[in-house]
């Protein structure tokens, strides 16, 4: 059969979680040829109603959007379905509002897109190839890795569910609707991006020595909505990432094209706890963010805080990422960061990219062959971003407040206009470029290095100077000659 290219790989490929990077995956070994079949445990987002206001944005840069150019869908979300952010908006204590770009070019800004926009939209585009089958409601319960035997929870519902498995009989038995039923599936490779809590990695461990480990932080998160003014427009300055740093806590805004504003406010969860009724909440708000309240509302903030839960915040990191030639783990299922650098969609994409370029190099039909070396090249560059993104937590105290945050941004956007070529200040390696991740941390090695010498140099040359005009005093002024006696 040689419609499509199919002949070239009878590889059957199982992803296991259709979210961000599931579903680009998808469509990377989709256009290989590859017969991918993607297994999603929730139900199709395309078919549920869009909730105004509800939606959670993130900010894509420099490696999600690389992934997204090769397929073709760069151009259109950054021209219709994202809004530029060329810096970020800082608000302090007394309302006043401080800008600080991200760059010196037109072209150095973050994109804020809405996950929910990004999720459809790459899953749509799976799903044009014949070779892409999309399975919802089916949770992962089972694997026999070795045997590329998984064993999904279906939630089957009560039309005839023509299952196109080969491996199970043509026809799924007249259900009762909504009957929880299971379905077993064989695959060559399977590819775990079931996010940071992956049931895949679960197995994988079983398997083989898998070297894991896991943080919760102290604080927890919790989506807020600024919505749009009453005459619809918005009801800040859209164009950039605001900020509220607050120290121990802070929140951050990201605009909607709805002209809403989806706020995420990071709290340790004792505070949270703290905030038992609508009294608190408001003095606390009052104390620590008292522009934000006329913009979310009373009724809006006292509405949302007390119908969500905050979320727990983790950072996971393991090695290796592939189970010989059989299984690979990408996107948070293989490094879950904390959300403190914006990078973990972006890291995820850029996992895809590197999957893809292996593809190139090595063979159309190599993927089995490649998994090692996926490992080899992917997991001291996610372990640098885990960790850059864990140390910006620990720093974000004072990421925008102290001083020699400003000092420091704006020495190396000093450094950077005069050394251009040798000076780019860490975060825009790692916002705007491709510079694998674990050298964009040497550099800011090398960097702080640098400061530390020009600051020791400067020093020196200080003590020295204040030591020669101390002994011209001393030989010009003879008073200071005589011995008491
Ligand atoms: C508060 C916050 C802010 C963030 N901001 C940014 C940002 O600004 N920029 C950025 O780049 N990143 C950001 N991130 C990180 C980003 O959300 C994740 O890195 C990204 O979603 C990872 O994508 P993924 O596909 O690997 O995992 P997920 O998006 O978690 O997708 C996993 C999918 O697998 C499915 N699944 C799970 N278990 C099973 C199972 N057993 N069987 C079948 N399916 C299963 C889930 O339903 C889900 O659809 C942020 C994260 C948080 C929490
Ligand atoms: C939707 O929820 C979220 C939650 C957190 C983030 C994002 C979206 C997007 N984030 C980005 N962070 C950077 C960055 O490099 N740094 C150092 C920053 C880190 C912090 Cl914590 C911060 F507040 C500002 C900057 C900044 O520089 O603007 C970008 Cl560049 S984008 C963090």
């Amino acid at each position: 059969h040689h419609q499509n290219g199919w002949h070239k790989n009878h590889v059957r490929v199982a992803v296991v979680g259709g979210g961000l990077v599931g579903s680009m995956i998808s469509c990377f070994l989709a256009k290989r040829g590859y017969q991918v079949d993607l297994y999603e445990m929730r139900n199709d987002p395309r078919k549920s109603e869009h909730v105004v206001g509800k939606s959670i944005n993130l900010a894509l840069s420099e490696r999600g959007r690389s992934a997204l150019r090769s397929l073709g869908l760069e151009k259109e979300i950054i021209e219709k379905y994202s809004i530029k952010m060329y810096s970020r908006m800082i608000h302090d204590l007394n309302g006043r509002k401080r800008i600080i770009p991200y760059g010196t070019r037109p072209d150095q800004y973050i994109l804020s897109v809405s996950r929910r926009f990004l999720n459809e939209l790459l899953l749509s585009k799976a799903e044009k190839y014949e070779n892409v089958h999309i399975h919802f409601d089916h949770k992962l319960l089972q694997a026999n890795l070795k045997q590329g035997h998984l064993t999904f929870q279906a939630m089957i519902d009560n039309d005839i569910n023509i299952d196109d498995n080969i491996f199970n009989d043509k026809h799924e038995k007249q259900q009762s609707p909504h009957h929880p039923k299971q379905v077993e599936s064989y695959s060559d490779i399977i590819l775990g991006c079931d996010g940071a809590y992956s049931a895949v990695r679960r197995h994988m461990i079983k398997l083989l020595l898998l070297d894991y480990s896991q943080k919760y932080i102290e604080h927890g998160y919790l989506e807020l909505c600024i919505p749009p003014t009453k005459s619809g427009d918005y009801a800040m300055e859209p164009n950039h990432l605001h900020i509220w740093p607050r120290g121990d806590f802070m929140m951050i805004a990201l605009p909607n094209l709805d002209r809403s504003f989806t706020v995420t406010l990071f709290m340790q969860f004792k505070i949270f706890e703290e905030l038992t009724d609508q009294t608190k909440l408001l003095n606390f708000f009052q104390k620590y963010f008292p522009d934000s309240i006329p913009l979310l509302t009373k009724d809006g903030l006292i509405q949302t805080f007390f119908s969500t839960k905050p979320s727990p915040l983790i950072s996971i990191k393991c090695k290796p990422y592939n189970y010989e030639d059989k299984v690979l783990l990408m996107g948070d299922a293989a490094h879950a960061m904390v959300p403190f650098y914006g990078q973990g969609m972006n890291c995820g994409f850029e996992d895809c990219i590197v999957l893809d370029e292996l593809l190139d190099k090595h063979g159309n039909d190599k993927l089995d062959s490649v998994l090692d070396i996926f490992t080899e090249k992917r997991v001291d560059n996610c372990h640098a971003i885990i960790d850059l993104a864990m140390y910006n937590y620990v720093e974000m105290r004072d990421l925008v407040n102290k001083r020699s945050f400003i000092i420091r941004k704006t020495f190396d956007n000093m450094m950077h206009r005069l050394f251009p070529t040798i000076w780019t200040p860490l975060y825009s390696m790692v916002t705007f470029s491709r510079t694998p991740y674990h050298r964009c941390i040497q550099d800011k090695r090398w960097q702080d290095e640098m400061i530390d010498r020009i600051l020791k140099f400067f020093l020196i040359l200080f003590g020295l100077l204040m030591f020669l005009i101390a002994a011209k005093l001393f030989d010009s002024n003879p008073t200071l000659k005589t011995r008491p006696n």
